[in-house]
């Protein structure tokens, strides 16, 4: 890892911005079928199969526009934070950039694969937290080994055993709360090109959310991108040096973390 690392190190060194996401006029559209509103009878459905071929909207597809000419370069080093109302576009812009969900226009170009936490570590309810530690392991390309000498540490940093051998039991007798740490604390223990969190930080205790942004800020030296979607703007302040305002699916904002906060909190009220 370390190996890998220092060519990082030494182009930041040289004091060039390495760019690790542009966004580039990015637009996500998603289609719901059969939305259309009031006919719900068979035989609205009958003639809307007669009516294949035709155009979406003839056909009852509903396109919802969520992403809107978004743009960025995102840099390494950065600690990115993305925030905006409900429905703003926040989670769909980083399954854009993770790679989920194809762009309707323009593009998305990542140095790396982007880690998008949660999705990426395909945790299994049915198998208990060991198993699925040395699962998301594999899932995120480590090797047994090293998945072997940083169990201890992913198990400690999880808090999971706090309360009771907790880790050797199926994860589906987790908490919603517990099962977030674990996805966090396996997802953090490699070191990511761009790492993309969706308001895992929320989840934990105060202690939890401070073992995370110390490790956000070791993330961070290691030379990777950080991207943090969160309604809690505090956890944003301690964690983020810039901050992506989106709006109705727009980019409204691109600065400074406090700058962005200030003008966010005059739009929310608060
Ligand atoms: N799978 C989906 N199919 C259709 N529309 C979707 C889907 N997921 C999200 N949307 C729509 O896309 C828009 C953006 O949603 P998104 O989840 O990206 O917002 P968000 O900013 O992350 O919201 P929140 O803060 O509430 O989590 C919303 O209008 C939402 O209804």
């Amino acid at each position: 890892m370390a190996d890998q690392n220092s060519g990082r190190r030494a182009a930041r060194n040289d004091g060039a911005r390495v760019p690790t996401v542009i966004a580039d006029e990015l637009h996500i559209v998603y289609r719901v079928n059969g939305a259309k509103s009031g006919k719900g009878s068979a035989t609205a459905a009958l003639s809307r199969i007669l009516k294949r071929g035709s155009d979406d909207s003839a056909r009852g597809v509903r396109k919802v526009h969520a992403v809107r000419g978004v743009s960025f370069v995102a840099y390494r080093g950065e600690a990115i934070g993305l925030i905006g109302s409900n429905g703003s576009g926040k989670s769909t812009l980083l399954r854009a950039i993770a790679g989920l969900l194809p762009a309707e226009k323009g593009r998305v170009y990542t140095d790396g694969q982007p880690s998008l936490l949660g999705v990426n570590a395909a945790l299994m309810n049915d198998l208990t937290g060991e198993r699925n530690v040395i699962l998301g392991g594999l899932a995120m390309g480590m090797s047994r080994e090293e998945i072997r000498g940083r169990y201890q540490e992913i198990v400690d940093f999880s808090g999971i055993n706090e309360k009771g051998d907790f880790i050797t039991l199926p994860m589906r007798t987790y908490s919603s709360g517990m099962a977030a740490r674990l996805r966090f604390s396996i997802a953090a223990a490699k070191d990511h090109d761009v790492l993309m969190i969706d308001e895992a930080l929320a989840t934990g205790d105060r202690a939890f959310q401070k073992r995370s942004e110390e490790r956000i800020r070791e993330l961070r030296k290691e030379a990777g991108t950080v991207f943090l979607v969160s309604h809690n703007n505090k956890s944003i302040r301690d964690t983020c040096d810039r901050v992506l305002w989106l709006e109705r699916g727009e980019l409204r904002m691109d600065g400074p973390t406090e700058e962005v906060l200030k003008e966010y909190e005059k739009f929310t009220g608060k």
